[in-house]
């Protein structure tokens, strides 16, 4: 019970703190930050143990105790949320109970997260016994009950297939889920995973597992992909989202380790390092200073001004570089860089040039004689992008001739699948061999995002997504795929189950759904599409177990089907 001015309310697990709130009774006369803290209080307490009673309201002494130890509380809990949303979005799980993976998702939907880490979040509905208040608020609701933990019907133990080394944290995280891990070291070819994927219901992957149209038609379970990594290119993303396949990547965790790179290659090739280092490991002193030079007041030139070329930048300009960049779109400069109007202008005026862009038919040897060409005299090339950006042999030549001083090459348009003596070779590239030869010239092995900070971040951050995806039906955050999400379904929500309908964007597909899903009390729904591609999630409620196999039977009978499951 809740007592306050106007009488007494009841108050239940379950329940909204906002309906408490409503400016319909005489509630609205108590000072509203004392009603709010009361209110609160009560939530907290029963959140705890059930319902409880409270007569602080109209007693002085007791209201202040409340206040003070409500905002303590508030203040803990604000404290917690603002907490693991950052460490969220920097890709770690929060510290201590807000650590768990339901408090995780709590605070991505925005629940409050207590100071005992259990979760108030603001999405669950009122138990059905009780009678809504008349005014029902729309701001943010405090209901009382944690997120459920859902499980899919029909789909059998979860078989995850992780290839390319993907960290071991991510590793922990799905089997602390209780699917079934299969992890390797390498990247599969086309071969391999045809006759494999069948079994699986998520693979996750990095830059060399090329996810063809064959390997879709031959996953017939498959439900998500993951890249551990920023690039999609070697996804055929709209096979995928045909086959019902949502892809999921990290689009920043890698920036800082690729940006750091690119300041080390840029000191490394302007005091010539690598040959360096390479004479004295011959038993060769070769002290010299002719050719070579600092970087500070040198042009940095950044191709493609994301995540990864805006970090750049301020790296560059904290060393006293000039940053100029060239994107596709007008973007803010960070600190003094400037935007040039064309790739030429940039070309023609940086010392160093860095590519930043993705690997699109646009970007396809972006980088060839003409535009090398178009380099200042003695200017170095830096790529860590993708090795289809630059044409390597009009690279050599430029090298060759001395019109360039140097080039720091991290990515090569074909790259071993694993790693081991004597896989960077001509029959992969037939330029390998004469690059290799060539001074003042850096080759790594694609290692720019090969950073234990950006594996670790990245491991978390995508199999987050898998996870949510898997478990909860959310996609926001999908590459090719209609982003769509509904609020937790609670413990408090009995005989509640979740639809994840993913069909085809035709007339029609929502009607022939929804008539299926008209018998049951639709508690919630949200549907978008993509391209070809639409999907619904809908919450229904009052749905027996009998219910199930025939809601699932039916629609996944629909005309527009692509793949239909069912979570409760
Ligand atoms: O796409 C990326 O994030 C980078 O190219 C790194 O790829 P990797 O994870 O395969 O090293």
């Amino acid at each position: 019970m809740l007592r306050c001015r106007a009488g007494v309310a009841t108050i239940a697990p379950g329940w909204r703190l906002s309906e408490f709130i409503a400016p319909t009774t005489e509630a609205a006369v108590i000072d509203a930050t004392l009603w709010d803290c009361v209110a609160v209080k009560a939530v907290a307490a029963m959140a705890e143990g059930g319902n409880q009673s409270l007569g602080a309201a109209s007693q002085g002494h007791e209201a202040a105790e409340s206040v003070r130890f409500l905002s303590e509380l508030r203040w803990a809990g604000e404290q917690r949320k603002v907490q693991a949303e950052a460490f969220h979005r920097a890709g770690f799980s929060p510290p201590g109970n807000a650590g768990s993976f339901a408090a995780m998702m709590a605070a991505q939907a925005g629940a409050q997260v207590l100071a005992n880490g259990s979760a108030i979040h603001p999405s669950s509905s009122p138990p059905t016994s009780f009678s809504p208040p008349r005014a029902r608020a729309q701001s943010q609701s405090v209901p009382l009950s944690a997120p459920r933990l859902l499980t899919p019907f029909d789909t059998g133990d979860i078989k995850i297939l992780l290839l390319e080394n993907v960290s071991q944290g991510a590793v922990k995280m799905l089997k602390e889920q209780g699917y079934q891990v299969d992890f390797h070291t390498k990247a599969w070819s086309e071969e391999e995973l045809i006759q494999n994927i069948g079994q699986y219901h998520a693979i996750g992957i990095r830059s060399k597992t090329k996810l063809t149209s064959k390997v879709f038609r031959a996953a017939h379970k498959l439900l998500v992909v993951g890249c551990f990594c920023i690039g999609t290119n070697q996804v055929d993303l709209e096979s995928a989202a045909k086959a019902g396949v949502a892809v999921f990547n990290s689009p920043f965790a890698n920036s800082r380790s690729v940006a750091e790179l690119v300041i080390g290659e840029m000191i490394g090739l302007s005091r010539q390092l690598g040959d360096r280092a390479n004479e004295m490991r011959q038993g060769t002193w070769n002290k010299v200073s002719k050719g070579c030079y600092e970087v500070r007041g040198k042009i940095l030139g950044i191709v493609g001004y994301g995540h990864i070329g805006s970090q750049l930048s301020v790296l560059a300009e904290a060393m006293g570089m000039h940053v100029i960049y060239y994107d596709v779109v007008p973007l803010m400069p960070l600190g003094s860089a400037k935007q040039v109007p064309t790739l030429n202008e940039l070309l023609g005026t940086a010392d160093f040039v860095s590519l930043h862009v993705p690997e699109l038919a646009e970007t396809k040897n972006m980088i060839r004689a003409e535009q090398i060409k178009a380099m200042k005299k003695g200017a170095y090339l830096i790529n860590n992008a993708r090795g289809t950006v630059v044409d390597i042999p009009a690279l050599v030549e430029g090298l060759k001739s001395g019109h360039l001083a140097g080039a720091a090459v991290d990515v090569f348009p074909k790259e071993p699948a694993a790693s081991g003596p004597g896989t960077f070779s001509d029959e992969l590239n037939s330029w390998a061999s004469e690059l290799c030869k060539l001074p003042n010239v850096m080759l790594t092995p694609h290692i720019g995002g090969s950073t234990e900070e950006a594996q670790r971040m990245i491991g978390i951050e995508v199999s987050d997504a898998l996870i949510r995806y898997m478990n909860f039906g959310g996609s926001v955050g999908a590459v090719n795929f209609p982003e769509v999400d509904l609020r937790a379904i609670t413990e408090a929500d009995s005989r509640v189950i979740r639809i994840c309908y993913v069909h085809q964007n035709q007339p029609g597909s929502l009607r022939a759904v929804n008539e299926i899903l008209g018998s049951f009390n639709v508690d919630k729904q949200h549907s978008d599409s993509h391209k070809d591609v639409a999907y619904l999630m809908a919450d229904i409620s009052g749905v027996s177990e009998n219910d199930v196999r025939e809601i699932y039977d039916r629609i996944s009978k629909t005309n527009a089907n692509i793949l239909t499951r069912l979570l409760s």
